[in-house]
């Protein structure tokens, strides 16, 4: 049994610093070169964390708590390809999904580089073939709608993708993503859709996702309903999946499956055939710039070292703010209206990946690991939750994520986007204090004072892209699924299971009748009451 991070002295050291830190108020009054020495940039993107409440001494503490917990071995391993997923036995390699063309990597005796390119390409033909107007629907039109099916990695990633990247999208493609298996989320989609000129794109890693075939299953019903004959349904479904045998069974042709592997985990699928929503909607060639980003980002966190490392100096903030200050929480801002799914794909990213609550080895933590996060987009933000995070009794840490360049180009708009970012997380770190409150308003009386005073000492961090692009925003995704590695390497969990939305899942099996007499026996008071509550509603 290997003995707990948290029995060790380095993590004692950590805990004593967090007691006697300074503010931040005066980290930056005694350092004036504060920006300087905490902050660091790679592949485009800037990262200052001079505004986390942390100083010099508990920064190389962390530096030297990621070393023994073998930051550096564990990164190793997992691009190697050891099956560091131990509890499904499966390498995690994402990273190969991202390999520039001509590269090998050797797993299991095969070159895995090289049938991703194959795949790549079969996503580049079928892509081009759609934006060009050649791939016909079953009356002969061109492909107008696209309604990608999946949950969870299977749609976060491309939806989120495909909304940050919209202005080099197709412009005469409509894209729509259908994940909830609440039938009105199809509907929907489908309100203004025709089935002559629609393309399902059918995605689940496992292809047994009860969502996903539920509502593939109605799209398919809708396209025969609408005259679809049975021989032209291939030109309307096309599968993303490892279980090419299941998507064949549901019924798509064998040369409408795009293939991937299951050493790519749902979470981390964007970058595998599951971004052909993405190929479709802004071209092959944008996707794979993505793919050279992230490429970019994997070769930075595998060489830079760990002082200069964005995933690792992300990570240990992380574990500052949420081991050592008790921050349990992270608001996610992107100032950038196209990134407003962002919080969304982070939160499976970081939820899925570390909700965990036992180590590698099987033991219950006694220490908290994967951050609570959510988030919106700045300004919007601002107007709603941000209250909270100035005054309210809970201090919740922030990433701003905020890109230079102004692509809008309306005069004014995007001067005051990065105003606001900045104003938002200087006020949060400096505050401002009574004497200030009574300076600036000498009428407002004593009891009314308290309300007016900003603590400060809010942690953020400011992440500033050169530019949001197909190349930034795949080395921003890869940036934070570093991080979230580098956490689960310190917390000694695996990142890369999901255990936890099993036992919901076989519960809803159980009760899919929704007939109270259906449950069992021992089934507790509350479902039997909904049971019967929804059966008097009927
Ligand atoms: O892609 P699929 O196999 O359909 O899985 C879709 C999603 O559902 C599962 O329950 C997992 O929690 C997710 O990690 C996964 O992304």
């Amino acid at each position: 049994m290997t003995t707990s991070v948290s029995h060790s002295s380095l993590w004692c050291l950590l805990q004593q610093r967090a007691t006697n830190t300074p503010s931040i108020k005066e980290l930056f009054k005694a350092d004036p070169k504060r920006f300087d020495h905490f902050s660091a940039s790679a592949c485009g993107i800037l990262l200052d964390y001079s505004k986390q409440r942390l100083d010099t001494t508990a920064k190389l503490n962390l530096l030297a708590l990621a070393r023994q917990q073998k930051v550096e071995e564990r990164r190793d391993a997992m691009f190697a390809g050891e099956a560091i997923n131990h509890t499904e036995n499966r390498a995690v390699l994402h990273t190969v999904l991202r390999l520039p063309k001509g590269e090998q990597f050797i797993h299991n005796g095969e070159n895995i580089a090289a049938s991703v390119h194959q795949v790549l390409q079969q996503m580049r033909t079928f892509s081009d073939a759609v934006r060009e107007g050649r791939w016909l629907g079953y009356t002969g039109k061109p492909i107008r709608t696209i309604v990608n099916i999946g949950i969870g990695g299977s749609d976060l990633g491309p939806q989120m993708a495909c909304i940050a990247l919209a202005p080099w999208s197709q412009k005469n493609l409509l894209l729509h993503f259908v994940s909830n298996v609440d039938g009105r989320h199809l509907t929907d989609a489908l309100k203004n859709a025709e089935p002559e000129t629609t393309l399902f794109v059918v995605a689940s890693k496992t292809f047994s996702t009860m969502e996903t075939l539920t509502n593939a299953k109605t799209a398919r019903e809708w396209m025969l309903s609408h005259g679809c004959p049975d021989d032209q349904i291939r030109q309307h479904f096309v599968a993303l999946s490892t279980n090419v045998d299941a998507a064949a069974k549901f019924g798509i042709a064998p040369e409408n499956v795009f293939p991937f592997w299951n050493w790519a985990g749902g979470r981390y699928s964007v970058w595998s055939a599951i971004g052909l929503s993405i190929a479709l909607y802004v071209g092959a060639d944008h996707f794979e710039e993505m793919l050279a980003g992230a490429h970019e980002m994997d070769l930075h966190f595998q060489q830079a070292p760990l002082e200069k490392n964005l995933p690792v100096l992300m990570a240990l903030l992380g574990v500052w703010n949420i081991n050592f200050l008790g921050l349990q929480a992270l608001s996610i801002a992107p100032y950038h209206q196209r990134m407003a799914r962002l919080p969304a794909y982070l939160q499976q990213l970081e939820m899925e990946s570390n909700g965990k609550s036992v180590t590698r080895e099987g033991q219950r933590v006694d220490y908290a690991t994967s951050p609570i996060l959510f988030g919106e987009a700045g300004t919007n933000g601002q107007h709603a939750y941000f209250q909270l995070l100035h005054q309210g009794a809970t201090i919740i840490p922030t990433d701003f994520i905020v890109v230079a360049e102004d692509d809008a180009g309306l005069p004014g708009h995007n001067q005051a986007l990065l105003a606001n970012c900045f104003a938002q997380s200087k006020a949060m770190a400096l505050g401002k204090d009574i004497s200030q409150v009574r300076a600036e308003l000498p009428d407002v009386s004593e009891t009314l004072l308290p309300h007016r005073v900003f603590e400060g000492n809010r942690p953020s961090s400011t992440i500033l892209l050169d530019e949001l692009s197909p190349k930034s925003l795949g080395a921003l995704i890869a940036l934070y699924e570093h991080k979230v590695f580098v956490q689960s390497v310190i917390w000694d969990i695996n990142a890369f299971d999901q255990w936890g939305v099993e036992l919901g899942k076989s519960l809803a099996q159980q009760l899919i009748s929704l007939q109270p007499e259906a449950v069992k026996e021992d089934y507790d008071s509350s479902t039997k009451g909904l049971l019967k509550a929804l059966k008097r509603a009927k």
